[in-house]
């Protein structure tokens, strides 16, 4: 007799019950074991080295209580994997079923949740979603099919696809993923309510962000991807799917990502702890910069009035005087026709062989004397740093996997310096180029090599309903009649003419667990407001909290990449949004933020 979903259900959750004891003990028990193994080596610690026999002795006892400390510490890390597992699946074990056939085998059924769970026997009782055979759930495919795992193609029959709501013991929705009218479990997620960080979607993850997520032959993967497409959704689940890949030689501190701002970083802290991963590190360019500076001697402060893209340029064409500062003779390595930044290389090459790199490097040329052979007013310390990067070879080894948030906001320089110091590092740049809000932005993949870039875009719009979406559409360009709504229509966004403090005060009125945001031009006006609404929550870019339910005071630079389930927007037909070469992106942005209800207000409230 086949068992139930309910009964396959509840028995694995018993299961995972009866483990967490058992294992927490088994932990226990080995750290106790551990310390008695330590203590009795300190006391038979001493060498006995006296004959030949009782040296041989004497090592092959070391040799035996290490390989029992080896076994000891692989049984810990076994079971201390297995418990944070189970701990991590006793709230929802699994989320959806594969029943698939192997060539010529029978069909089984294959369990998929954010992580993997393996009995005390090594029976995997759920596959992590990030296993190779869980692509054919997302792949959306049925019948003969294939998967790839370790180079090698699998060919499989699927023949069913289920997804699960589970809550511990409780099953409580299943739904047959091929007969399903449109995704009602994406619906449902889709339509809960947004009153803190942002939130992991392992479960219903589309075939178009798996695509992303799952790249696997491209050192540059390159999104530009629709308000609300789940561009920061797919990077995390992308970091936590290459920590998997590489769960044998990284660790979450080789993966760095650069965010907009400390309230964007606070706003997706947890979503990697929420999948069984720890936090990886962030940090904003600005920041980055200033660290990296710090290794070069350079105190950075400011990225204003850099000349990087000019330098670029000029370090490639040739410079036949030996640059000032310079010894001669690490000059004259290369020929004078090679170009400025070849030689460089060259002599710094030729000072390291020959012990003769500066104590300070900062110091090293004598940049005002460069600035002007170059026509340059000056070398700021951003430039000089570029310089040295470049000059030095300088790339950031520790880093495997790079992230960054909101690409389309970044000017040149920030690609040339990343491109320059992470070229050993795999990139993930995620961004909508109509999201920028001041100016325009250079066309990123020309800052890498394009055989090992992929350019892949997202055209449906998760965030919003129907109604919401189709109103902030008509404020992306090339891009307003790509934009594809999933969730339904919803309420039309409404619009208040003159400042109506009794209209608004009902506005302001949100449900309890709801987050509300009033979004202002300026930074000014939302630190006014939220002295005039004592209740409200005014977030800044520097801000270490992040969204809240009730209200939040925020400008539109900080509220980009959040979201609120309601938004009322201040200063709609201000010069701010108005503005003829930006106000069209600006609008666009803050439009985007608001899931459920979105209200426009044409003046601003001061
Ligand atoms: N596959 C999915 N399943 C469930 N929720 C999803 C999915 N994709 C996106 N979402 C939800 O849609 C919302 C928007 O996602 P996200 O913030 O990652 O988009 P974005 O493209 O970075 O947005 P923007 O550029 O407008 O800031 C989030 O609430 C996210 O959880």
């Amino acid at each position: 007799m086949t068992q139930s979903a309910a009964q396959h259900l509840q028995q694995l959750y018993q299961q995972l019950s009866r483990d967490i004891p058992t294992l927490t003990k088994q932990l226990a028990d080995l750290g106790q074991t551990a310390r008695n193994v330590k203590r009795e080596l300190g006391t038979d610690g001493h060498l006995d080295l006296g004959t030949y026999s009782e040296t041989l002795d004497t090592f092959a006892s070391i040799e035996t209580n290490n390989r029992q400390i080896d076994t000891l510490n692989a049984r810990a890390q076994t079971a201390a994997t297995r418990l944070a597992h189970a701990k991590l699946l006793l709230p929802q074990a699994y989320f959806a079923k594969i029943n698939l056939a192997y060539d010529g085998d029978d069909a089984e059924d294959f369990y998929l949740g954010k992580v993997g769970y393996v009995d005390a026997a090594g029976n995997d009782l759920v596959y992590d979603w990030r296993a190779p055979v869980a692509a054919v759930y997302y792949a959306n495919r049925n019948g003969a099919t294939s998967y790839q795992a370790n180079g090698r193609t699998i060919p499989v029959t699927v023949s069913q696809r289920q997804q699960f709501v589970i809550d511990h013991d409780h099953l409580e929705q299943v739904v047959d993923a091929q007969a399903a009218i449109g995704d009602p479990l994406l619906l449902a997620v889709l339509a809960s309510n947004r009153s803190g960080g942002l939130q992991e979607i392992t479960a219903t993850i589309q075939q178009e962000q798996n695509a992303i997520i799952r790249e696997n032959d491209h050192a540059v993967v390159l999104v530009d991807g629709v308000a609300g497409s789940g561009k920061t959704s797919v990077l995390l689940q992308r970091v936590a799917y290459l920590l998997y890949q590489h769960r044998h030689d990284w660790t979450p501190a080789d993966i760095l990502i650069i965010t907009p701002s400390i309230a964007f970083s606070r706003y997706i802290r947890g979503v990697l702890p929420a999948l069984g991963e720890a936090e990886p590190l962030s940090t904003t360019y600005p920041k980055l910069v200033a660290a990296l500076g710090r290794r070069f001697g350079l105190e950075i402060t400011t990225l204003a009035d850099n000349h990087l893209p000019a330098l670029a340029d000029l370090i490639q064409a040739p410079q036949p005087n030996v640059p000032a500062g310079l010894n001669g003779q690490a000059y004259a390595q290369t020929s004078e026709q090679a170009n400025f930044i070849t030689r460089m290389q060259h002599a710094w090459r030729w000072l390291q062989a020959t012990n003769q790199t500066p104590d300070d490097v900062s110091q090293w040329l004598d940049w005002p004397s460069l600035a002007k052979s170059w026509g340059l007013p000056t070398l700021t310390p951003y430039d000089q740093l570029y310089l040295l990067v470049q000059i030095t070879g300088h790339t950031q080894t520790t880093t495997a996997a790079l992230f960054v948030d909101e690409a389309q906001d970044y000017d040149a320089d920030v690609w040339l310096l990343l491109a320059a110091i992470f070229k050993k590092s795999q990139l993930t740049i995620v961004g909508d180029h109509h999201q920028r809000l001041v100016g325009v932005g250079p066309k990123i993949d020309t800052f890498f090599k394009a055989n090992q870039t992929i350019n892949l875009k997202l055209r449906t719009s998760y965030r919003a309903t129907g109604a919401i979406t189709s109103y902030f559409s008509q404020f992306a360009g090339d891009w307003s009649t790509a934009i594809q709504a999933v969730q339904p229509l919803g309420t039309p966004p409404t619009r208040l003419s003159t400042t109506d403090w009794s209209a608004l005060q009902s506005e302001l009125t949100v449900p309890a667990r709801q987050s509300l945001a009033l979004i202002t031009p300026t930074t000014a006006e939302a630190s006014q407001l939220a002295k005039q609404f004592s209740s409200a929550h005014l977030i800044t870019a520097n801000d270490h909290q992040t969204v809240q339910p009730g209200l939040n005071i925020l400008v539109l630079t900080v509220a980009k990449g959040l979201e609120f389930d309601q938004v009322i927007i201040t200063g709609w037909q201000s010069d701010f949004y108005t503005d003829a070469d930006s106000g069209q992106n600006r609008r666009y942005v803050a439009a985007s933020r608001g899931t459920k209800k979105l209200t426009l207000i044409d003046n601003d409230l001061l």
